[in-house]
């Protein structure tokens, strides 16, 4: 029981504090009748932080929205109709838009196999942030992350209202996993296991740094790595053709979302790992990459630089570089070659 609390080491914590008049926030989830959306409506009703909790989704909002309505925490809940106006109404005056809207994987399946239905999905969802929500902080979950990250930059370049401090692809499973695992093999509490993982959201381009974490002994370790990298893997096989990874994810996304609204209320000192518009490889031709990520008022306020790695995770950071270059690309050139009808 404490193990968990520390380990959702924010909305639950949090709880003692109320929210001030000052901080009225609008969260919005959209895809949120879906495997993720649902747990993760749960996690942000329970967030004393989120004031007005937005659900949209093409089938089922209205009724996720009731069903979450009734837990006795103070904030509104409203389900939203699959029209346009319904999305508008979802959208308008949000801080923070998550975006689990998506199809999942099945087994044998890639996150890249999913391009080419999520493409579309979340460019046409980042149409409707850009026309109704241009200055929310965007949380990218749909897959393939690579390159839905940049799909949603295009738009909002596209409609002239791109910050690349609110773009944020959510990749905290990532790290989540990754100090799980470490913490089953050290017989530690994963709450004290800090892993950096940088990259990407995606097989190979998901580079965990042992070396920079209090078991260096770990850079090594092939199986380890192997689960870090795959872990969704896992999901997928186990769930058997019935999706991917939800719960764990659901619990992902809420922390990172109650990190950007600590951040945003001036907490101080608030990091997390995310997929962002970053300077770091910029000079490589990589316009986005996964790394540590003070948040604050703005969003994105210092990305940090990856530091000293050991020599096998620069072989694993050069072949990250190379596939995230094209999952990048891949997204840049959907939205130019399939801009989609105007709102
Ligand atoms: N970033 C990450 O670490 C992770 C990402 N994912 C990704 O999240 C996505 C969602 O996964 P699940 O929730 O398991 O899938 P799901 O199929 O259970 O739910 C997706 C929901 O999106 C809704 N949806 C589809 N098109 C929509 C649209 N145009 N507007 C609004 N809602 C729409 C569906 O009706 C459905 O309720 C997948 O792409 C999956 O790969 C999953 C796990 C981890
Ligand atoms: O593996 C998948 O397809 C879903 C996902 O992104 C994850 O669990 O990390």
């Amino acid at each position: 029981m404490f193990a968990a609390r520390r380990a959702f080491s924010g909305a639950l914590q949090t709880r003692a504090f109320s929210a001030s008049a000052r901080d009225l926030s609008k969260v919005t989830v959209l895809g949120a009748a879906g495997g993720i959306g649902q747990p993760l409506s749960l996690l942000l009703k329970l967030n004393p932080r989120v004031t007005d909790l937005a659900l949209y989704d093409i089938r089922m909002a209205p009724g996720v929205a009731a069903d979450v309505s009734h837990i006795n925490t103070k904030s509104k809940v409203t389900g939203y109709d699959p029209t346009p106006s319904g999305l508008a109404a979802a959208l308008n005056g949000a801080e923070v838009v998550l975006i689990p809207a998506g199809v999942p994987r099945k087994p044998g399946m890639t996150r890249d196999d999913l391009f080419n239905t999520n493409a579309s999905i979340v460019r046409d969802l980042a149409k409707a942030a850009a026309a109704s929500a241009p200055d929310a902080n965007i949380l990218v979950i749909s897959n393939p992350v690579n390159s839905t990250v940049p799909i949603v930059a295009e738009v909002f370049k596209k409609a002239g209202v791109y910050n690349p401090k609110r773009l944020f692809g959510v990749t905290t499973l990532d790290v989540v996993r990754a100090s799980r695992f470490v913490s089953e093999i050290k017989g530690s509490d994963p709450a004290d296991e800090n892993i950096v993982v940088v990259g990407g959201h995606s097989g190979v381009t998901i580079v965990p740094l042992f070396s920079q974490s209090s078991h260096p002994d770990l850079v090594g370790n092939a199986d380890l790595l192997k689960r870090v990298q795959f872990g969704g893997d896992e999901v997928v096989q186990a769930k058997d053709g019935a999706g991917s990874a939800t719960l764990s994810m659901a619990m992902a996304g809420a922390r990172f979302a109650e990190s950007l609204l600590k951040a945003a209320q001036g907490e101080k000192g608030v990091i997390e790992p995310t997929f962002v518009d970053s300077p770091l490889y910029k000079d490589q031709g990589i316009e986005f990459f996964a790394s540590q990520v003070e948040l604050g008022p703005n969003g994105a306020e210092k990305i940090l630089p990856v530091g000293k790695i050991d020599a096998a995770e620069q072989t694993l950071l050069d072949a990250c570089l190379s596939d995230l270059k094209k999952n990048i690309a891949k997204g840049v050139a959907f939205v130019a070659e399939n801009p989609g009808k105007d709102l």
